[in-house]
Order: C-alpha cells, then sequence, then structure tokens
C-alpha cells in the first residue's frame, strides 16, 4: 500500500498558527489541483467522530499541545495512500511541526521537494487568530492557547525550518501582505519544481 506514495510529489507547508498556511493551500488547490492534507483538519474530523480517541486528541489540542506523532503520521498516511490514484502532488500543511516528525515523514513516507515557510510577525498572527475566532468555532482559537501554541511554535517548528533549510528546499514566504501577493510568492516557488 505504502508504496503507492512511494514517489509522490510532497509539498511541506509550514508556519507559525495563523501565518496563514491553510489559506495560501487552498489557492495552490485551486491553481495546480494538488491534494491538501492539513494535519489539524484531519485531527479535528476525528475529534468530530466522537470516536475515543477523538477525546483524547481534543483535550491535547485544546491545551495547545502536540498529539503524539503516530498518531499524526499514521493519519497523514492514511489520507495519503487514499489519493494516490488520483492525487498530481501532496501538500502537507500544518506537519512537520518538530524536526523529528520529519525525520519520520521521510522514513516511512518519502522526502518532500519542497518547504513553503509561511512568515508572519507573532503580533500579526495572534490578531488573525483573535478575529478567525469570532467565527471558526476551534476550540483552541482563544487567547490563552494562542499563546501556547505560539511559544511552542517558536520551540518545536522552527528548528524544523532549519533542518531542511541545510538541504536547500526551503522557499520563505512573506505572509504580511495581502493574501493574493503572498500567493503570488507561493505560486513561483511552485513553478520553480522541476
Ligand atoms: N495574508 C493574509 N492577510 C490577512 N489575513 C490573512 C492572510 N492569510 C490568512 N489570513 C487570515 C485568514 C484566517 O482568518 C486567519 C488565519 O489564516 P489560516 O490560513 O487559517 O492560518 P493557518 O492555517 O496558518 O492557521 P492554523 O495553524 O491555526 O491552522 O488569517
Ligand atoms: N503535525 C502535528 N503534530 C502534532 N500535533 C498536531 C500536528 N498538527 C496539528 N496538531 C494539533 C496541535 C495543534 O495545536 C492543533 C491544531 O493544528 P493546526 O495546524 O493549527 O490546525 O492540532
Ligand atoms: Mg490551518
Amino acid at each position: 500500500m505504502a508504496d503507492k506514495i512511494k514517489d509522490a510529489k510532497i509539498i511541506f507547508v509550514v508556519g507559525g498558527p495563523g501565518s496563514g498556511k491553510g489559506t495560501q493551500c487552498e489557492k495552490v488547490v485551486a491553481k495546480y489541483g494538488y491534494t491538501h492534507l492539513s494535519s489539524g483538519d484531519l485531527l479535528r474530523a476525528e475529534v468530530a467522530s466522537g470516536s475515543e480517541r477523538g477525546k483524547t486528541l481534543q483535550a491535547i489540542m485544546q491545551k495547545g499541545e502536540l498529539v503524539p506523532l503516530d498518531t499524526v503520521l499514521d493519519m497523514i498516511k492514511d489520507a495519503m495512500i487514499a489519493k494516490a490514484d488520483v492525487s498530481k502532488g501532496f501538500l502537507i500543511d500544518g506537519y512537520p511541526r518538530e524536526v523529528k516528525q520529519g525525520e519520520e515523514f521521510e522514513k516511512k513516507i518519502g522526502a518532500p521537494c519542497l518547504l513553503l515557510y509561511i512568515d508572519a510577525k507573532g503580533e500579526t498572527m495572534v490578531k488573525r487568530l483573535m478575529k478567525r475566532g469570532e467565527t471558526s468555532g476551534r476550540a483552541d482559537d482563544n487567547e490563552e492557547t494562542i499563546k501556547k501554541r505560539l511559544d511552542l511554535y517558536y520551540k518545536a517548528t522552527e528548528p524544523v525550518i532549519a533542518f531542511y533549510s541545510s538541504r536547500g528546499i526551503v522557499k520563505k514566504i512573506d505572509s504580511e501582505l495581502p493574501v493574493d501577493e503572498v500567493f503570488g510568492h507561493v505560486a513561483k516557488a511552485i513553478d520553480g519544481l522541476k
């Protein structure tokens, strides 16, 4: 089964909470037809299913903490296999959150050809998430959890950028710009792929 995805085109989309990863991924899907897999969305779907596992995940996510690596990697892998026959490429949004996640992904699935680093200032991310929280219904879009997610991002996820930079596959995207301008830079990075 895993053979079906071993040669897939894989793009990691990494950035802080509220930086605009999901927003840009939607636009990439519209233009390039890639498959968007957000680890957070996969986890929220499990929570919404009402399963016992979903209840455990919900408690972790509500605190702004990371769920266990194996849980999230298995979900991504299953979702990739389900789309393998029709996918032109995969946008893996919100993963890896720490270097170990990247290493395990490469062992079990394959290597990314590009890492889109969606970069915004801390204060911008907080403002965006507080605004999104007015309508999102997300249990983690509140002041206390946003602060924890941001702290964890700087501590655990920023080293991911350095790890892949040494491989020359990181494109840093200024996400302080308006959405369509940000997308112009995202598209340029994707068009630059062989
Ligand atoms: N360039 C932008 N300018 C202004 N607002 C933006 C921009 N990009 C995204 N937004 C808005 C849309 C959302 O309401 C909010 C967060 O964007 P979103 O794409 O959901 O972030 P994200 O996927 O990185 O966050 P999370 O990690 O929490 O899922 O900010
Ligand atoms: N890759 C991940 N590893 C661990 N936990 C994760 C991962 N992706 C999402 N999560 C959990 C923890 C996050 O705070 C929430 C929301 O994710 P988001 O990408 O902001 O939608 O889910
Ligand atoms: Mg998102």
